[in-house]
Order: C-alpha cells, then structure tokens, then sequence
C-alpha cells in the first residue's frame, strides 16, 4: 500500500468528521452556524494607511491582539470570562476586526458584538480592564499615543453591544 492510501485509511471518514467551520484555523473550536458580514466587526474602517503605519502593519497587529488576548485570559480580574473560552478562535478573529477596522488589509469573518458577548455578563469595570490591557499592548507597541486613542474611540460604542446592565 502506498503511504498515501495509509494516510487516507487513517483519516476520519466524513460521516465522523465534523463540518468544517469556514475560515477556521486548526484547532478551533466549532460555533454555532453565523453569516459573514463586514458589519458584525461593528465599526467602519478609518480611511488611508495612516493607523495601518501607527500599528505597524499587520505584523503590529499580529503582536498587540497576541499579547492583548494574552493579558485578557491571565488576568487576575477579568481573566474568569475568557476561562475555557477559545483562544485559538479569539485571537484570530479579533486580529481581523483590528485588521479590518485600521484598514490594514482584512476582512473580518467574526461574529456581531451582540451576538459574540451574549449572556457572558460582562459589567462596565470589566470593559475598562479589558481597555487598559488593550492600551498596555499598544504601548509596549510603542503605538504613538493619538493613534491609540483613535482607536479606542472607535471601539468605545461597541460599549453597547458587550456590557451587560
Ligand atoms: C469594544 C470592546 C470589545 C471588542 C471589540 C471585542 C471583540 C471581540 C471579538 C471580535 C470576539 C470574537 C467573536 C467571534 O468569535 O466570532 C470576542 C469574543 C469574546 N469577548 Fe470580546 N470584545 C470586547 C469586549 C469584551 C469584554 C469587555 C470582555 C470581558 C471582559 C470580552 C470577552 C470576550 C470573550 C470571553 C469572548 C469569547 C466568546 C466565545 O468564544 O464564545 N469582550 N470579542
């Protein structure tokens, strides 16, 4: 037998494997079915290349949301939210939504705000922890300080959509 036709042998027929996710990376967790919408990143894109230069690119962005996502989950305040929650899943699509929303060349193929927050329960005092760990990443970035901002006022009515009263 070729080694191909052994590796075929060894893979799960289709019946067992579960239906691909599109855009998902190995080793993500499945979710419940979505549509695809530029929308469901729940802000528009700034325009020029401008705050693409200021996060140094998607190679910048790549290491914020990595060291941001990061800081999120080892948090001794907020990090029982992201507990037993999809890292895999979480750092890619909120790389697309960074991506996306400072036009540095992604498409974002995440879930709406609501929809991605629902019944978690997330308070006010843990949306602003969220941004001081998004505002340290940025820093050690080195993200010029007027770009941060730009950003975060971006991001701040999403407000609406993730803090639960
Ligand atoms: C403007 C603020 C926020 C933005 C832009 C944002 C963005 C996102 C994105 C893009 C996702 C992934 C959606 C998907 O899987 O399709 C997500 C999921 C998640 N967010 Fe946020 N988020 C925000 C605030 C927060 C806050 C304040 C918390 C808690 C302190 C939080 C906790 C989570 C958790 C635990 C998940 C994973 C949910 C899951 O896998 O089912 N987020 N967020």
């Amino acid at each position: 037998m070729s080694f191909a036709a052994f590796l075929l042998l060894l893979s799960p027929t289709p019946q067992d494997a579960p239906a691909p996710q599109p855009h998902a990376m190995p080793g993500e967790d499945p979710v419940d079915p979505y549509k695809v919408d530029p929308h469901n990143a729940g802000a528009t894109p700034f325009a020029g290349d401008g705050m693409a230069r200021a996060f140094h690119g998607q190679a910048g962005i790549r290491r914020i949301v990595d060291r941001f996502v990061d800081s999120n989950f080892a948090d001794p305040r907020i990090g029982e939210i992201f507990m037993n929650q999809d890292k895999v899943r979480l750092k890619r699509v909120l790389f697309e939504q960074f991506c996306f929303i400072l036009n540095a060349g992604c498409t974002y193929t995440g879930r709406d705000m609501r929809t991605a927050h629902k019944n978690m329960g997330v308070q006010q005092g843990d949306m602003n922890r969220l941004v001081e760990n998004l505002q340290a990443a940025m820093h050690v970035e080195r993200v010029p300080f007027a770009a941060q901002n730009r950003f975060l006022a971006k991001l701040a009515p999403m407000r609406r959509d993730v803090v639960e009263r």
